[in-house]
């Protein structure tokens, strides 16, 4: 055992505990210099108490009970939490928020509501003894690094919880006490107050009631001001959590959503603007839930609720429009996600290689020598028959870019032209391109494809079997081979010529578009070199650097269905 590891050994019923400490635990090189047992460790915290985290314990490289050198840990938050059928609220907004948030969410049950967004119809309590043993189920298996509770419908449901807390104590409990919905339904009702105040809260790291919620733990306090919620929020720390916040998504005459939080030392007023919607139904589960997360994540409290806070008013703020159900009060969307696809009639087509016929790449520097714009250039493409466009801005300023590429991209759309952006995988993202086009230097196609999700169409230039076969495994769908022929728009490019093509479009597992100096002059040859995979040229000089674009573009169009290749 290498004793630089860990403070000393421990023995707890029966069991022999390692001693780390948080920086040992938390150290990259954890897993690098040592091998991992089977055998449960407990970290000390500064402040000198003990909790288990679930970590496993270290030994010496060559130990005798050697498993896997390369776990590492997973943020994890466990919700004890009602469902939701509507799916607004309950374990299923924890979930969407957890994943939204980029950590692992486990799921206790509590209770089932028939629900949706005129209210809830009814609920039907998980037995006690149930909800015991799935937290038991989970605490006793995965490392859970937060709890994060929402409705708790019964007295014995909250005792249950507490004793199995203290059995299996996790690093942070985060107590959401879910009592009235927002449609005004009884989650849990006031016979659960006392067992709240004794029990529960003072285990709490943090408590996020909202105003009603206050109001019944401090026996029907009025709360009407934020200097109200501050008292509230003082008298509700008496009760024993570390952290209150106090929520005024529900503050009357308020133009701001304000949240109140205190630490026991300082007031912290939060303040974002109110965003109009009716979708607010789960606002609190996902404030809740997203605190578990960035403190699951290791975030201090006062930045995990900032970060959280600040989560819920993005996801409002682009949810406002959706439209889920005929009550009063809709979901929103976590994933930030819904509202292009139910908007937008002209959305991206699945890529079909068939795509890479006639290829137009513009240039900045051509179409200024020409006098024309970036958009009517496409425009011209377009209508000469080009069949996916890629913007290649080597000079313009980023913010002219982006607005170029939302002009063009509004264009593509209507013909349904699939539009690729060189290089910039910023500003595809932020115009919502279809894709990008990187070469060897810019950024790895495997990490654009993590940044773009797996819709996105990415193609690759590659000159090389090897780096065909690279951008296969990177998740690229195309490759670009070239220069074929010698071209003015790359310097020092190397050519490749047309048995180079052919050797790469024989290895790829890629279709592939050929790039370099080609024109309406020599497509057909390069066409007629007949592999499979080839399916169309990419052109620059050859439409760009030339008064009509769309009569060069019809011409190009017109030599590649004579060179017939649609049927290869
Ligand atoms: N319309 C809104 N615009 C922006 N933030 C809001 C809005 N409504 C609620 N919030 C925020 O959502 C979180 C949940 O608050 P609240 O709705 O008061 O809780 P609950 O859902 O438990 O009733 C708080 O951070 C609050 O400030
Ligand atoms: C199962 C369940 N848990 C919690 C809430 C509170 O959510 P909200 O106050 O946002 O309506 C709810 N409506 N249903
Ligand atoms: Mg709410």
């Amino acid at each position: 055992m290498a004793s630089a590891t860990f403070l000393s050994t421990l023995s707890l019923a029966n069991k022999n505990y390692l001693l780390l400490t948080p920086t040992h635990a938390c150290a990259k090189g954890y897993t690098n210099n040592f091998r991992v047992s089977n055998l449960p460790s407990i970290v000390v915290r500064k402040e000198g108490s003990v909790r288990s985290q679930g970590f496993v314990a270290m030994q010496e490289k060559g130990g005798s009970t050697l498993s896997d050198d390369s776990r590492t840990k997973t943020p994890h938050v466990l919700t004890v939490a009602g469902s939701d059928s509507g799916a607004g609220a309950g374990i299923q907004a924890d979930l969407k928020a957890c994943a939204a948030r980029g950590v692992y969410c486990s799921t206790v049950i509590t209770a089932l509501t028939a629900q949706n967004t005129v209210g809830v119809q009814g609920a039907s309590n998980v037995p006690e003894d149930f909800v015991a043993q799935q937290l038991k189920s989970v605490l006793s298996d995965m490392q859970v690094d937060v709890v994060k509770t929402g409705m708790l419908p019964s007295v014995g449901i909250v005792k249950t919880l507490c004793r199995t807390l203290r059995e299996y104590p996790v690093h942070a409990l985060v107590v959401d006490p879910v009592m009235v919905s927002t449609s005004g339904d009884v989650l849990a009702g006031p016979s659960i107050l006392s067992t709240f105040r004794e029990e529960l809260l003072p285990m709490a790291d943090i408590i996020t009631p909202n105003l009603k919620e206050a109001s019944a733990l401090l026996n029907g306090m009025q709360l009407e001001t934020v200097d109200d919620m501050r008292s509230a929020a003082r008298l509700l720390h008496n009760m024993g959590p570390k952290n209150v916040l106090v929520k005024g998504g529900d503050l009357p005459d308020s133009s701001d959503a304000v949240d109140i939080l205190y630490n026991g030392h300082n007031f912290y007023e939060l303040r974002s603007p109110r965003i109009r919607t009716r979708n607010t139904h789960g606002t609190g589960c996902s404030l809740a839930s997203s605190i578990a997360a960035e403190v699951a994540k290791g975030y201090p409290m006062l930045s995990a609720v900032k970060v959280a806070k600040r989560f819920v008013e993005t996801a409002l703020d682009y949810s406002k429009e959706i439209v889920i159900g005929n009550g009063p009060q809709g979901p929103f969307d976590h994933l930030l996600r819904l509202k292009s696809h139910s908007q937008d009639c002209h959305r991206q087509q699945p890529f079909d290689p068939s795509d890479l016929f006639l290829y137009a790449v513009t240039d900045s520097r051509m179409n200024k020598r020409w006098g024309r714009s970036i958009v009517d250039a496409v425009k011209a493409a377009i209508d000469g028959g080009a069949t996916i466009i890629q913007l290649r801005e080597k000079d313009a300023e980023t913010k002219d870019f982006l607005e170029s590429a939302k002009a063009c991209l509004r264009i593509c759309r209507l013909h349904g032209v699939p539009l690729l952006i060189n290089d910039r995988v910023d500003v595809a993202i932020a115009c919502d391109a279809d894709g990008v086009h990187v070469g060897q230097s810019d950024m790895p196609a495997c990490v654009a494809r993590t940044l773009l999700g797996p819709e996105k169409i990415i193609g690759v230039s590659c000159k090389t079997p090897e780096q065909a076969e690279q951008a296969w495994v990177d998740g690229a769908d195309y490759i670009g081979c070239g220069g074929v022929y010698p071209t003015n728009t790359k310097e020092n490019n190397i050519t490749v010529g047309l048995n180079g093509l052919k050797t790469v479009c024989m290895a790829s597992k890629l279709p592939v578009v050929a790039i370099g100096g080609i024109g309406v002059s020599n497509a057909r040859a390069v066409m007629e070199i007949r592999t499979p995979n080839l399916k169309g040229v990419a052109v620059v000089s050859a439409l760009f650097d030339r008064e009509c674009v769309q009569t060069e573009t019809r011409k190009l169009h017109d030599v590649l269905l004579g060179s017939n290749i649609g049927s290869t």
